[in-house]
């Protein structure tokens, strides 16, 4: 038996901090297939510091040499190509009819099949599926029944360490929930049943129909209403269940009336993503929406890997609807002078529990701040958190919950699947026996780390699997390429991280399996919603250690019995493929050693090149202004880790997973901005290590009042600024958001206390309504109850 050589990689300290990576100087976004063809990342003129060696962004790409593919060098060693299981299916198929027009014997060919797919043994009725009525068992008399006894029991006194999911709320908690939320008035049944009962317009319908969405699902039918309304949603139903749609449909619909007169174009709705990949598929949602019902509304897309200078040039043309990832958004809002959302009326978060986390705090911090608090806020996610403590942060005006079937954390279309891994050593030779054996297509595999994702695709290219890698060590090219590819059948696998982990909506995904369980639960319900995506049906398989026995009850609970069941992978087969993997070592090694040494090439060739521009292009670089960020280096590696640190105490045997003492000895003291406002803090900083001077920064602040684009917003009579920065509308909010009033926007509908449930929401004039003295536009603000 070998080691479980995937996990002695001891180099690995590079868990994946979920979601975007995004920062000014670090370049990418990605987009899928269906997007715009002519789309091209672009590192933005930035680099990251630090050596990859093996993806890392150093191996740039369209204007240098491509990024190395391992295949590439896999086959070289092999001298053979990897082929995707439905070619070779379609190539044997083709043989075996040449054959059969001949009259042939076909054992050879299918002797080639069986040398190229590994054991020849490969027969999916070997494998024991065992459906068990009574939930989950693992070999029969694990202990994992008798945890599931004790959770019948509520016997389960040794789980000092039960999920927050699992709490019971106290009475104080309740009425601060009960003070905070305003009460759903879309629980009544008379819930619209169709696009046309939402009195959505004609373009729009037209839109939905030929895009095929043509019955609302259940959050479609509860949030849009709320939407076109102007309320403030928090909006929950399970994974792959249209919540893109649930908010981009009102968005568009309430764009559809905006002023377009002098003034009243404005970047008037941000849609914030985690990661890059998501934003770039929300856009698309919203494009293709627009696009079929001809609306004339404007998109820009703010995520890492475009060219900054594009995006900056786009909105100088304020597009109506933002799609951003946060950082790429801050550096917007840090650099480009005359951006601002300060006519902000639209503020969405897609999955928002992601990006309450740490990690993103202070992004989110700084993004909310430069919101009017007169907007709309939506926030999204299969697994929302409605912890009044989390969501204060937001500002949000009386939201309410639209939770679909909270009792539903996974679509109903899935069935899980759970693998006990006896010993770690077994974990990788069980995969890889699960993937020649029965997943041979269609399968997303996440992985806890990167280095984990990329050493199994070579140990899956040397198997004759042909497979891509998904997360945040390649490059964006590599990522994209890496989407494609699975998209189109090219390879059948995609080894991710969790950055695929939420919101990526890839058809016809059969399979998704967890080589190892996340340690939060929610990461779990994102991962394995990859599949059984809009009523479609599809398995998730998670790789059950020892260590992951407390998520394997907690997913259990979360799950109808009937959905789980408990997949037995024969000894024999893993142990076989154990030795195989052996064999293996040597050559993984030296396959890794390559192309390290290929990178390390690439880059020597890529400094050589950046020195020569210098050179050539030295006067036009030194003449352009320094690109600043709101923390300090120091800050800004703080956030990084307590980013990562989410994600490695979701492994609890990782050892990676560093203890409290130490996190705390790691906390970064904020040293000479210590007392400064953040505002403050952030000019300082800007100055000092930029070497801005105060006329060019009074010239970004002239530049920005400038521009600012005329009120939309209508003040309410009696609103308190609380925050005392009234007037500019932006800042004219409360301080104590459970009583006082925001200001109305016109964007909003008002009618008296927001309208009525099922009501139809009232066209609006957005931009008419200019500082609440009504004129022409129906819109009278926001009003609230
Ligand atoms: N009304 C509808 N009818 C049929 N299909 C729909 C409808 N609305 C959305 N879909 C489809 O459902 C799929 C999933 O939608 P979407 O990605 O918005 O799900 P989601 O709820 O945001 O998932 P996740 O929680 O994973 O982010 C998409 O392919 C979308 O086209």
């Amino acid at each position: 038996m070998p080691d479980d050589f995937i996990a002695t990689i001891d180099s690995d300290d590079e868990v994946e901090s979920l979601g975007e990576p995004s920062r000014p100087a670090r370049g990418s976004g990605t987009k899928d297939e269906e997007l715009d063809p002519d789309f091209e990342f672009d590192s933005g003129g930035f680099r990251p510091e630090g050596l990859d060696l093996w993806g890392g962004d150093e191996v740039k790409t369209s204007r240098g040499a491509g990024p190395i593919n391992v295949d590439d060098i896999i086959e070289r060693r092999t001298g053979r190509p990897l082929e995707a299981y439905g070619d070779r299916k379609r190539k044997r198929k083709a043989v075996e009819d040449d054959e059969e027009e001949d009259e042939g014997e076909s054992e050879d060919d299918d002797d080639e099949e069986e040398e190229v797919d590994g054991d020849g043994d490969e027969d999916d009725e070997d494998i024991v599926d065992s459906g068990n009525e009574s939930g989950m068992e693992i070999d029969g008399t694990s202990d994992v029944e008798e945890d599931e006894d004790e959770e019948e029991d509520n016997d389960d006194d040794d789980d000092d360490d039960s999920d927050s999911e699992d709490e019971v709320e106290t009475e104080a908690q309740i009425a601060r929930k009960d003070a905070f939320f305003s009460k759903d008035p879309t629980t009544d049944p008379s819930l619209p049943t169709s696009f046309t009962a939402m009195n959505l317009s004609r373009p729009l319908l037209r839109a939905l129909t030929a895009l095929q969405l043509t019955t609302p699902t259940p959050i479609q039918a509860r949030a849009i209403p709320l939407a076109l309304l102007g309320r403030d949603i928090l909006g929950s139903a399970v994974t792959g269940s249209g919540k893109t749609a649930a908010f981009m449909v009102p968005i568009l619909e309430r764009l559809t009336y905006r002023d377009r007169g002098r003034g009243g174009q404005a970047c008037r709705v941000l849609v914030l993503c985690p990661t890059r990949e998501l934003a770039v598929q929300c856009e698309q949602v919203g494009r293709a929406l627009a696009e079929k019902g001809g609306l004339d509304v404007r998109f820009a897309l703010l995520v890492g890997g475009l060219s900054l200078n594009a995006q900056a040039h786009t909105l100088r043309t304020l597009p109506d609807i933002l799609i951003a990832t946060p950082g790429r958004l801050i550096d917007h809002l840090t650099n480009t002078p005359s951006f601002t959302l300060s006519a902000l009326d639209v503020l969405v978060i897609d999955e928002a529990d992601r990006m309450l986390e740490a990690g993103f705090t202070d992004e989110l911090e700084e993004i909310i701040k430069a919101c009017p608090r007169s907007r709309q806020t939506m926030l999204f996610s299969a697994t929302m958190t409605d912890s009044v403590d989390e969501l204060v942060r937001l500002s949000l005006d009386r939201p309410i919950r639209v939770f679909v079937d909270p009792k539903r954390n996974t679509a109903s279309g899935l069935t899980q699947e759970f693998v006990r891994i006896r010993t770690e050593e077994t974990r990788s030779p069980s995969l890889l026996a699960l993937c020649k054996r029965t997943v041979r297509e269609r399968c997303i595999i996440f992985f806890r780390s990167k280095a984990l994702a990329h050493q199994m695709r070579v140990v899956f290219g040397l198997s004759g699997l042909k497979a891509a890698e998904l997360h945040g060590n390649l490059t964006q090219e590599q990522r994209l390429n890496a989407l494609n590819d699975f998209k189109a059948s090219k390879v059948d696998y995609l080894l991710a991280t969790d950055l695929a982990s939420r919101g990526l909506d890839i058809k016809g995904v059969e399979t998704v399996i967890n080589y190892d369980m996340p340690g939060q639960l929610a990461q779990y319900t994102h991962r394995v919603g990859r599949t059984a995506r809009a009523g479609r049906k599809g398995r998730s398989i998670s790789l059950v250690g020892e260590a992951d026995r407390k998520m394997l009850k907690a997913a259990i609970k979360q799950s109808e019995a009937d959905e789980i069941r408990h997949r037995i992978i024969p000894a024999e087969a893993v142990s076989a493929m154990a030795t195989k993997l052996d064999g293996m070592k040597d050559e993984i090694e030296e396959i890794l050693k390559e192309e390290r040494e290929e990178k390390l090439m690439r880059q020597a060739d890529m400094e050589l090149k950046k020195g020569e521009n210098m050179v050539e292009h030295e006067a036009e670089i030194f003449s352009r202004p320094a690109r600043t960020w709101f923390q300090t280096e120091k800050e800004k590696q703080a956030a990084k880790s307590a980013g990562k640190d989410v994600y490695v105490q979701s492994f609890p045997h990782d050892k990676n997973n560093k203890d409290t003492k130490e996190k705390e000895k790691e906390k970064i003291k904020r040293g000479k901005y210590e007392g400064l406002s953040r505002k403050q803090a952030r000019r300082k900083f800007a100055m000092e290590e930029d070497g801005r001077d105060a006329a060019t920064e009074a010239a970004i602040r002239a530049a920005k009042k400038g521009a600012k684009p005329k009120k939309i917003t209508a003040p309410l009579t009696g609103s308190i600024s609380k925050k005392g920065k009234g007037g500019s509308g932006a800042g004219a909010g409360t301080g104590t958001k459970l009583v006082k009033r925001k200001k109305g926007s016109a964007f909003d509908d008002a009618g008296p206390k927001g309208g009525h449930e099922g009501m139809r929401a009232k066209r609006v004039k957005v931009g008419l309504d200019k500082k609440g003295k009504g004129g022409k536009g129906k819109s009278q603000g926001k009003k609230r109850r």
